[in-house]
């Protein structure tokens, strides 16, 4: 199998953090979207964003920019499709998704998503820790876009339920400390943040 393209996904509506980017929120002296592109660059074949509106704003990552192919904000599962559209385009077989807002996530995220996939023809593993899934860390297979965007346009909006649709696997991580898909969604999981890195 080919090595997995990448996508961070930055499209949500970050209303908890009070709107704007979360991507841009800044941690440790630089933003979320480079604390993801730190971690998530080495594991894959090619890296894109996917975010809405005004392109410019992310223009200086040089990242390809990958708008949500639905409109009105559908949820993760658009952004999953973004970069099943632009890794077929690229000549890829299979996608890892990441969340912006989870700078911690593991630098063996993708190694250990195509363990657990292992041997599937349409290779689709999602992350776990603590007993829980983690549905927008997940190896999507490029065979499985056709599907998507009709799932999409039944009105399917859960990442998970999609997965279970099509046979996905887990990928279950270690978390003895800190949880390492500890996410962003309020100013105070931001303060929190700074507190692990200080
Ligand atoms: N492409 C895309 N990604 C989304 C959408 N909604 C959420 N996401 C992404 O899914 C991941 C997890 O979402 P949340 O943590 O809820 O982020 P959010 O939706 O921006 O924040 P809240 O509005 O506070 O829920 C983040 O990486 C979001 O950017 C969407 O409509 N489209
Ligand atoms: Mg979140």
């Amino acid at each position: 199998m080919k090595q997995p393209f990448g996508v961070i996904l930055a499209g949500g509506l970050a209303t908890r953090m009070g709107g704007g980017d979360k991507a841009s929120l800044m941690l440790g002296g630089q933003s979320l979207l480079s604390h993801a592109v730190e971690r998530l660059e080495p594991q894959v074949a090619g890296l894109a964003l996917n975010a809405n509106g005004d392109p410019a704003r992310f223009a200086a990552t040089g990242l390809p920019l990958l708008p949500d192919p639905l409109s009105g904000h559908p949820g993760p599962l658009a952004g999953i499709l973004a970069g099943l559209d632009w890794a077929a385009a690229e000549g890829g077989d299979t996608v890892v998704s990441v969340a912006c807002d989870t700078p911690f996530f593991p630098c063996d995220l993708v190694p250990q998503l195509l363990l657990a996939a292992e041997g599937m023809e349409a290779p689709l593993a999602l992350a776990a820790s603590q007993g829980r899934r983690h549905p927008v860390f997940g190896l999507w297979p490029v065979s499985l876009r056709g599907a998507l965007r009709a799932a999409l346009d039944r009105g399917e909006r859960k990442v998970a339920a999609f997965a279970d649709a099509h046979g996905g696997r887990e990928a279950a991580f270690p978390a003895p400390g800190l949880d390492p898909f500890f996410n962003i969604n309020t100013p105070a999981d931001l303060a929190e943040a700074e507190a692990v890195l200080a």
